[in-house]
């Protein structure tokens, strides 16, 4: 079993989105997604993220492979645990999946080896160039929810390249309380 990360980082951005010509400014969230370059998932779309190094706790490593990632630098108190998912491949658990979101962050998004960063609006999200599970969960995650997740593929290894056949979810569960992934 491999323990992971994915962190979304999320910004406002005010658009002209009010009736011809009002001017009223209105609100438009962005996620910043990467394409990711090679790895589990390459060509497709998701958070900055990767595996647990040793002695690493899943915040410090949500932090770090931002940075290496797309070169953001993350407030880690201010990350805050938005899901917990598990990946279950021919009934083994296969990755277990720690997901932050965050709006606290310094520095300009820039591509790696690893990825290719894109701000993209969060009504805008490519499901279709992403891993099957992410548009049951992704969403609320972005909308501010907490959720619990478990998702069962089937077909061996790779995960990427195994079938997505079904899932549990439970959401707005209290993350904080049950992990031992507290805020530093
Ligand atoms: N079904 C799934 N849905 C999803 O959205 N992300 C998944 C997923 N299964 C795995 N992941 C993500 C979690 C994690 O960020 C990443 C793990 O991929 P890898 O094992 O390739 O790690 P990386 O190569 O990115 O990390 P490092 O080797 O530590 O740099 O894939």
């Amino acid at each position: 079993m491999t323990e992971t990360t994915l962190c979304f980082p999320l910004r406002s951005r005010d658009v002209d989105g009010g009736a011809a010509g009002d001017g009223e400014p209105t609100g438009t969230d962005e996620v910043l997604l990467i394409e990711k370059r090679r790895g589990l998932g390459a060509g497709w779309y998701n958070g900055p993220g990767g595996k647990l190094e040793a002695g690493e706790t899943p915040r410090e490593c949500a932090v770090r492979e931002t940075r290496e990632e797309v070169g953001l630098e993350v407030d880690p108190a201010a990350l805050e645990k938005a899901g917990e998912l598990e990946f279950v491949l021919d009934g083994t658990e296969h990755t277990f999946c720690h997901v932050y979101r965050t709006r606290s962050f310094a520095g300009e998004p820039t591509a790696s080896e690893e990825a290719r960063p894109e701000w993209i609006p969060v009504g805008e999200v490519p499901y279709d160039r992403m891993w099957d599970d992410d548009y049951l969960w992704l969403p609320g995650v972005l909308e501010g929810r907490t959720v619990a997740g478990e998702f069962r593929f089937e077909g061996g290894t790779p995960l990427d390249e195994a079938d997505f056949v079904d899932h549990d979810l439970e959401w707005d569960v209290d993350l904080e309380a049950n992990s031992d992934d507290r805020n530093p």
